[in-house]
């Protein structure tokens, strides 16, 4: 099976190295030529320095090759998936569509797996998320994540196709709880960030992740995910990793928000606009969601930290 990937970023690179390793056929869409040229000519990507990029990897700015394949692994930022996919709908119908994105986008208020369900419903749509970075996948250290698709047969088929020997994917067919998981998480991470770059320390930290994770539950029960998807690798793994590692964008911009330092606004930072789709969905449909409320209020610079912190501590007393 060639298996196609759509962006040529760090997360879409590590994938095609990965999956090349392990003796898969690859062809790789970057829509810049300057990322092509690099990977082509020097087999380097330096989104994701240090790592040699195998001859296998075809990669192109054409989009014709990456439609000839039947599994297309999508690794852009979410909030950019819409419009990939609605340029390409014809194309893209029949074809297995995984996303590898986290993020709720804002106009449509879903998750990317039902982001190709609603804009590609020729598709099977499919998702692959869980605590990874992108350099750890690309150097061959041991990740395990979820493959979540909602009809199991094309999961199993999936599932096979995208493990390798360092690589193991678990399998589900709850792609709502998947995706929504990879989402929150990222809002979390920023909190985290924040919590530590402002000095409020560790033990705040740790009360943010315990408390974030039933905020994250809730919503995404609302939203039709299930309570074991969250408390797997794409909710929980990814919540612990995320929110302790400066490894991550969003944890790292939170830092920067912390202690109102200035942040590169070309880095990808998936929360903060899902930290706004959240604020929205609260309030909508009438859901607790404090810790990400009061993210999408700092990031967007309505609140401050101080506040934001008196905030969530004078909320009312209650069980835990
Ligand atoms: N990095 C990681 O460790 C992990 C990332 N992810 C997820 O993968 C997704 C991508 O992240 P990552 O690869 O790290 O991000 P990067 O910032 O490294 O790369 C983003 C890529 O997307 C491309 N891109 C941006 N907008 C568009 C568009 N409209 N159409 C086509 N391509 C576009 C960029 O192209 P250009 O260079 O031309 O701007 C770039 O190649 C995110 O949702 C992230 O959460 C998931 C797990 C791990
Ligand atoms: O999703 C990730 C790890 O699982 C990567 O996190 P960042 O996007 O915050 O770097």
């Amino acid at each position: 099976m060639k298996i196609g990937i759509a962006g040529g970023g760090a997360f879409g690179t590590a994938l095609a190295v990965a999956l090349a390793l392990n003796g898969r056929q690859v062809t790789l869409w970057a829509r810049g030529g300057d990322t092509v040229d690099q990977i082509v000519r020097f087999r380097t990507n330096s989104r994701l320095p240090n790592i040699e990029i195998p001859p296998s990897v075809e990669a192109s700015t054409e989009i014709a090759p990456l439609l000839t394949c039947d599994t297309i692994l999508i690794a852009i930022p979410a909030q950019t998936l819409p419009g990939f996919l609605a340029e390409h709908r014809d194309s893209l119908s029949g074809k297995a569509l995984v996303a590898c994105c986290k993020g709720i986008d804002l106009t449509r208020m879903t998750g990317p797996a039902t982001t190709i369900q609603d804009v590609v419903p020729g598709a099977t749509a499919a998702m692959l998320t869980g605590p990874s970075f992108a350099a750890d996948i690309a150097k061959g250290l041991p990740t395990a994540l979820t493959l979540a698709c909602g009809d199991d047969a094309q999961g199993q088929v999936l599932q096979k196709a995208l493990s390798t020997n360092s690589l193991r994917l678990y399998r589900t067919t709850d792609t709502v709880g998947a995706e929504l998981g990879g989402a929150l998480k990222n809002v979390m991470a920023i909190a985290s960030g924040i919590a530590i770059g402002a000095g409020f320390g560790e033990s705040a930290r740790a009360a943010l992740i315990t408390r974030g994770f039933p905020e994250m539950q809730r919503l995404a029960l609302q939203l039709g995910g299930e309570a074991d998807t969250l408390a797997g690798l794409s909710g929980f793994g990814d919540l612990v990793l995320t929110c302790t590692s400066d490894q991550s964008r969003n944890y790292r911009f939170g830092l920067s928000l912390g202690r109102n330092e200035s942040f590169d606004k070309t880095t990808t930072v998936e929360g903060a606009a899902t930290a706004r789709a959240v604020k929205q969905l609260a309030q909508t449909r009438k859901i607790d969601m404090p810790i990400s409320t009061v993210v999408a209020d700092l990031v967007d610079g309505h609140t401050d930290i101080r506040t934001a912190l008196d905030t969530l501590l004078s909320r009312p007393l209650k069980e835990e």
